[in-house]
């Protein structure tokens, strides 16, 4: 674990999309510690829009993994599906003293990386910011929840906390940080893939019939998380219901933007992880492997 208390700290952050362009602008934009990002193109300055402010920082980005060398915390905030294609930048970026803070949605961050790591630490991130890519050169951060990041209630977490001090970004470190991850993967299997298959932003959770069709997806995940022993209340599939209404109508997802831009989607990671532990468990998820199976079709029809 690195110490990052009062010392200035060297991060790459993998990614330069809604979340990625949001946490390397704003790390930046605070000055406090030395950070690149790693991207599939160079690029020398991003306007990042935050919370607060709308702000224009340098960029030090680099497009090669063979100009990378070990740094003390990496944020890998690619898609899931796309770790294995950023597996060249965590070998270059990980040595033994590295933490990998892994920014993605889904349940299993640690094991994803961990082919790449080497000896590094994983950090689960939850992430519950709305990150937007308005352009290469342009992302959107914006608060949709009490906490921006939930983290596990760990000393790992709390150098995390204080790496991002400066930022707008608002980290909890979350005893329950299990059912905490079933229950952001819940509000995924609802918004992203609905989103992503109407090509409608999030005012299309508001249907009727829309909203019988979340209602049955959210009632499949939840027995699903019971079994998984996630820790959530018998009320969850409900809750969660409620909770995806009060967002912002005009929000996107992250899987709407890659079903507007042709990208591959996170379908595996979100729907094919609820699908897969229900199939473990012989619980069945007829709806979500309906949903699953449209977002594959789309998905494979996808270039990159
Ligand atoms: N956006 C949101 O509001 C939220 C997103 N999340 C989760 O956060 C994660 C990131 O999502 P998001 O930021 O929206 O995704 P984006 O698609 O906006 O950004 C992903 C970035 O990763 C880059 N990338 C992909 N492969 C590589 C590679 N091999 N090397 C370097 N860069 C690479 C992409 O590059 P390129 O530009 O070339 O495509 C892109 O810049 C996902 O797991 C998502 O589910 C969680 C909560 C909210
Ligand atoms: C909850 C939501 C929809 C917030 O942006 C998200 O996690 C995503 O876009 O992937």
């Amino acid at each position: 674990m690195t110490s990052t208390a009062s010392s200035r700290q060297r991060v790459a952050v993998i990614g330069l999309g809604g979340i990625g362009g949001a946490a390397a602008g704003a790390l930046t934009h605070a000055g406090r510690h030395d950070v690149i990002a790693c991207g599939r193109r160079p690029l020398e300055r991003m306007r990042v829009d935050l919370p607060d402010e709308s702000v224009e920082v340098a960029m030090t980005v680099l497009t090669d993994p063979a100009d990378a060398s070990p740094v003390d915390w990496v944020l890998l905030t690619t898609k899931a599906q796309d770790t294995d294609g950023a597996g060249a930048w965590l070998r270059a970026l990980c040595g033994p003293d590295t933490t990998v803070a892994v920014m993605q949605n889904g349940i299993d961050h640690a094991e994803r990386i961990a082919s790449y790591a080497g000896g590094a630490e994983a950090l689960p991130v939850i992430v519950y910011y709305n990150g937007e890519r308005i352009a290469d050169d342009h992302v959107r951060m914006r608060h949709i929840s009490d906490a921006d990041i939930a983290l596990p209630d760990t000393d790992t977490a709390q150098a995390f906390i204080d790496l991002l001090e400066g930022t707008p970004i608002q980290a909890v470190r979350a005893p329950d940080f299990t059912a905490r991850q079933w229950q952001k993967l819940l509000i995924n299997i609802v918004v992203n893939p609905v989103t992503a298959l109407t090509r409608q932003r999030q005012g299309v959770l508001q249907r009727e019939d829309i909203q019988t069709l979340t209602t049955a997806l959210l009632e499949e995940a939840a027995a699903v998380a019971e079994a998984e022993g996630a820790g959530l209340p018998a009320s969850v599939a409900a809750d969660t219901q409620r909770l995806v209404l009060t967002f912002p109508h005009d929000a996107g997802s992250s899987m709407y933007f890659d079903a507007l831009a042709g990208r591959r989607l996170e379908a595996e990671a979100l729907t094919g992880a609820v699908v897969r532990a229900g199939a473990r468990h012989g619980i069945p998820t007829p709806m979500n492997g309906a949903m699953l199976a449209l977002l594959r079709a789309l998905s494979d029809g996808m270039g990159t």
